[in-house]
């Protein structure tokens, strides 16, 4: 038998393009909340390793549409200290669907952080405001940077704010970007006036405070994916209007859903937990 090809994340990042990405991801969010069983995603099973303040999540998913079986592995951990080392890692291996032959095992990491980013910024085209001139990144690392890229390439913002807890992230986060960026050294200075806010922290206490959001701006809450985590506060959680990309997956694994208790029977289909 052959083989798997191993895909590195070098050559991902040379083949994934956002130009390619958000139209077929727009098309597989689509298909996945026609609720038609086009594809299959159950909500991913998560390890905690204890130990190392840890997480090892295991993300299966088969689109008939596509006929494409794959299942991604991300192991990601809390750190007070700054590292070399990506706080997420995944890997995502392909199968051929009909015998289940590993085809393929490629790097998950440059992919989980482009996904992620192109599925906030689809939520972001449908959900903006009319006029949206200042975006706000709250966190710095490496969500807050492949969100800076897409935001930057698919719209037109006069001002890009970023906020972060250590100088030497946001050092980091703005070299690493090269482009303007107004560093603000407070979520409230962030925050205040914006249209647009990103939450890629991962705080477990609510860092966003419905006093300083501008009414009918649109938050992309990406960073409390565990259910005792929290980036909204309730006030904030309680009067926006809330998409999701799965019910399921938000009332088991979103801090700001659980622990605000806003889950109910109103929530819309669209954009992330
Ligand atoms: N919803 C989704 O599909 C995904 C969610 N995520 C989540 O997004 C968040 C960001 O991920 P990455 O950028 O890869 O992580 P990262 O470790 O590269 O960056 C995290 C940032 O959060 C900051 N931070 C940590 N604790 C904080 C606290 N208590 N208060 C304020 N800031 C704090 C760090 O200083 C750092 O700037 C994480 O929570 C991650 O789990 C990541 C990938 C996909
Ligand atoms: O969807 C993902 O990929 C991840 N979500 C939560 C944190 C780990 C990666």
């Amino acid at each position: 038998m052959a083989m798997p090809v191993l895909i590195s994340a070098e050559t991902v990042e040379k083949l994934l393009r956002y130009g390619e990405l958000v139209p077929r991801l727009e098309v597989a969010l689509g298909k996945f909340s026609s609720g038609k069983g086009e594809i299959v995603q159950p909500v991913r099973s998560v390890l905690a390793i204890e130990k190392y303040n840890g997480y090892l999540g295991v993300m299966p998913a088969y689109s008939a549409h596509d006929d494409v079986l794959a299942t991604k592995i991300v192991a990601f951990y809390q750190r007070d200290q700054p590292s070399s080392i990506p706080a997420h890692q995944a890997s995502v291996l392909l199968f051929d669907p009909e015998h289940g032959t590993l085809k393929a095992v490629m790097d998950g990491t440059v992919i989980t952080e482009k996904r992620t980013a192109a599925v906030s910024a689809i939520a972001t085209k449908f959900l903006k405001p009319v006029q949206a001139d200042v975006l706000c990144i709250l966190g710095s690392g490496a969500q807050a940077v492949s969100h800076y890229k897409i935001f930057t390439e698919m719209f037109s913002f006069k001002e890009v704010r970023v906020w972060g807890r250590t100088k030497e992230n946001v050092d980091r986060f703005a070299r690493t970007v090269r482009g303007p960026v107004r560093v603000c050294s407070s979520v409230k200075e962030a925050v205040l006036g914006a249209d647009v806010i990103v939450t890629v922290t991962m705080a477990t206490e609510p860092v966003l405070f419905a006093e300083w959001v501008k009414p009918g701006a649109h938050i992309n809450a990406v960073g409390a994916c565990r259910p005792d985590w929290r980036e909204l506060d309730d006030t904030l959680m309680k009067s926006a209007v809330l998409y999701v990309d799965t019910r399921e997956g938000a009332m088991k694994e979103s801090g700001d859903v659980i622990l605000s208790g806003v889950f109910g029977p109103y929530f819309c289909s669209l954009s992330q937990s």
